[in-house]
């Protein structure tokens, strides 16, 4: 037995019903007349337990459910209400089976015995040919059976059928009908309908008016006895992930829409950051290439100024005098050459044509074409061989490591060596000045210094600034585009995202109408969300390894270290993780009766 007393409801300023009363009994059908918006689903969903935000009292069989709690009328609509909804509210995606065993999941019945009981069901409704069929593809009479279906599956005592026919025509309503009937003889089925011929099946007949239940003498007399409280079982805990998995799959195309958005964002603001590597890489080929890079020469006299600013800047090192020397003999297996006359030089300006400038410590010379033909024929040939040097009482075995371009006979030592040279000239006038800037980022700025008090300095600076230039000029664009690829991505899954929670209103309302408690729904959309953030790292991670792959075969220098690759990867999930929290935020919160209406 149902009693509702003086039962008020209001939205808003409206009142739908008003301080209303009724009884009524266990068995039998009872339709609700009334006309639009006059609160026919309103108090549906208020027997149903849905909707608890009304006052007065609703009292099924002994108990007070305007006092339960949200778990408690989980557990309530789970083991005593079988709600059919006016649309359907099935699940597209889904089969007409596992529709109906979506009202047995948090049953502690075997799977077994469930999937029995609704093939023994979908028989009795004329719809085992469909059991397997997917839900959109059924005509509206085959929804609504299957509708059905899953609203007695588990046998409910209290069966609530908002407009069941309402989409159906005379011989459809006419056969759900007499199937209702059927069942009321044993529970009580509240139908509510616009349509006085649907009443003739009707044991009762309520008419909502004016915020009133009106209705003739309903008889209630035989199940007092009925009135001893209803059993209301703990939560039986279901499988939110294996729910989750599932929902994943249905609308998998959009996951795989909302990942693709998110990693394909990702992935270029990680090559934008990876310009920095390949601004390393240059770097260091520049510094392979061009071995005197860092080195710096002044043409002239000097009274000690020049030595001095140069000695007193921290990013120089190396300073010295550089002097003309003569009378050098080089040696090379049976040929020696003598160079009368050798004046200091600017290094890095030279241009290689093969091999490299000597390097300090490593013992090495490099030579003129015209020098070096006069050991040999293919100069190429000489790059790595030993060749000594005489100069005074010292003798030097140097490697030959590169050949410069010159048109004269003259060679390069390294600082070291050439230092070694120089040890006894003290006093002597100068003809240049050499000197080393330490980092390779300050050899634009010390030639400025330099420029700036009016001393002429022959350095590499003019490749290295065009160099860094070009560098910043284009990883300022990469930036840019990266990061407007990234908002776009994030954009688009957002807006996806946003769209695929905002059309699963009905679907979380259903879980909650057939009795899934807040926290389950919760737990599955976060186990939908680490779904989606683990597809969208592994998606990140196969784009980033097929532009690893492809930027080899094309020879385009995009660099990106393991790290950055699972900082890319880990970026990903978290930026995922967070858009569907925002996403599926509110829909987590919806209670059951407003995101039904949704
Ligand atoms: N969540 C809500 N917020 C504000 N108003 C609401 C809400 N739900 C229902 N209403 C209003 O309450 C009134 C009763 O709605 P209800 O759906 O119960 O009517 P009904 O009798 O079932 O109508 P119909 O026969 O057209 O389905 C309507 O005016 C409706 O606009």
């Amino acid at each position: 037995m149902i009693q509702i007393n003086n039962l008020s409801k209001r939205y808003d300023h409206s009142i739908i019903l008003d301080n209303t009363s009724i009884t009524l009994p266990s068995k039998g059908l009872i339709c609700l007349l009334g006309a639009s918006g006059s609160g026919k689903s309103t108090l549906l969903n208020m027997i149903a337990g849905f909707d608890s935000q009304y006052s007065g009292d609703i009292t099924v069989w002994g108990t007070s459910i305007s006092k339960l709690n949200a778990d408690e009328l989980c557990s309530y609509r789970r083991d005593h209400i079988g709600f059919i909804f006016q649309n359907y509210h099935l699940l597209s995606g889904y089969t007409v089976l596992e529709n109906i065993l979506l009202a047995c999941e948090l049953n502690p019945s075997s799977e077994e015995e469930n999937e029995k009981n609704a093939k023994e069901l979908l028989n009795k409704l004329g719809l085992s040919q469909k059991k397997d069929a997917k839900i959109e593809n059924l005509s509206g009479g085959q929804k609504q059976r299957a509708a059905i279906a899953r609203a007695l599956i588990r046998n409910p005592h209290i069966v609530l059928a908002d407009e069941p026919t309402g989409a159906l025509d005379r011989s459809n309503s006419n056969d759900i009908m007499e199937l209702l009937k059927g069942i009321s003889k044993d529970r009580l089925v509240i139908v509510i309908t616009h349509d006085q011929k649907i009443c003739s099946f009707a044991d009762n007949v309520i008419h909502i008016e004016n915020g009133k239940m009106i209705a003739n003498a309903l008889d209630t007399q035989t199940d007092r006895t009925d009135n001893n409280g209803l059993s209301l079982n703990k939560a039986v805990k279901g499988s939110a992930f294996k729910r989750g998995l599932k929902n994943f799959n249905v609308h998998l195309t959009r996951y795989i829409a909302v990942s693709l958005a998110i990693s394909i964002g990702i992935l270029a603001f990680m090559l934008s950051l990876s310009s920095g590597n390949m601004m390393e890489k240059s770097i260091s080929d520049f510094k392979d290439k061009n071995t005197a890079f860092n080195n710096g020469y002044i043409k002239g006299e000097d009274d000690g100024t020049v030595y001095e600013l140069l000695n007193s800047d921290k990013r120089i090192k190396n300073v010295y005098y550089q002097y003309k020397i003569t009378d050098v003999t080089l040696r090379l297996g049976n040929k020696t050459e003598v160079i009368a006359e050798k004046y200091p030089l600017p290094k890095a300006t030279e241009n290689m044509s093969y091999g490299v400038m000597p390097k300090a410590g490593e013992q090495e010379i490099a030579l003129s074409p015209s020098l070096a033909k006069k050991f040999g024929n293919d100069i190429r040939n000489l790059l790595g061989k030993e060749l000594t040097l005489k100069y005074g009482e010292k003798k030097y075995t140097l490697t030959i490591s590169g050949i410069y371009n010159a048109g004269y006979d003259d060679f390069f030592v390294s600082s070291d060596i050439e230092q070694d040279f120089y040890k006894d000239r003290d006093g002597d006038k100068c003809y240049s000045i050499s000197y080393d800037v330490k980092d390779f980022g300050d050899i634009v700025s010390v030639s400025q210094m330099l420029a700036d008090n009016k001393i002429d300095s022959k350095t590499s600076a003019k490749e290295v600034g065009a160099l860094q230039s070009t560098f910043n000029s284009l990883s300022r664009l990469f930036l840019i585009v990266s990061i407007l690829i990234l908002a776009i991505g994030l954009f688009i899954s957002t807006v996806l995202l946003i769209k695929l929670q905002n059309s699963r209103y009905k679907e979380i309302g259903l879980l909650s109408a057939l009795g899934f408690n807040k926290g389950t729904i919760g737990k599955m959309i976060v186990s939908e969300n680490l779904l989606l953030s683990a597809m969208s790292a592994i998606f990140n991670a196969v784009l980033v390894g097929c532009t690893y792959f492809i930027s080899r075969v094309v020879h385009l220098e995009i660099l990106i270290t393991p790290l950055q690759m699972l900082l890319s990867m880990f970026s990903t999930g978290v930026v995922v993780i967070l858009i569907s929290i925002i996403a599926s935020y509110k829909l987590i919160r919806t209670e059951p009766a407003v995101a039904l209406r949704k």
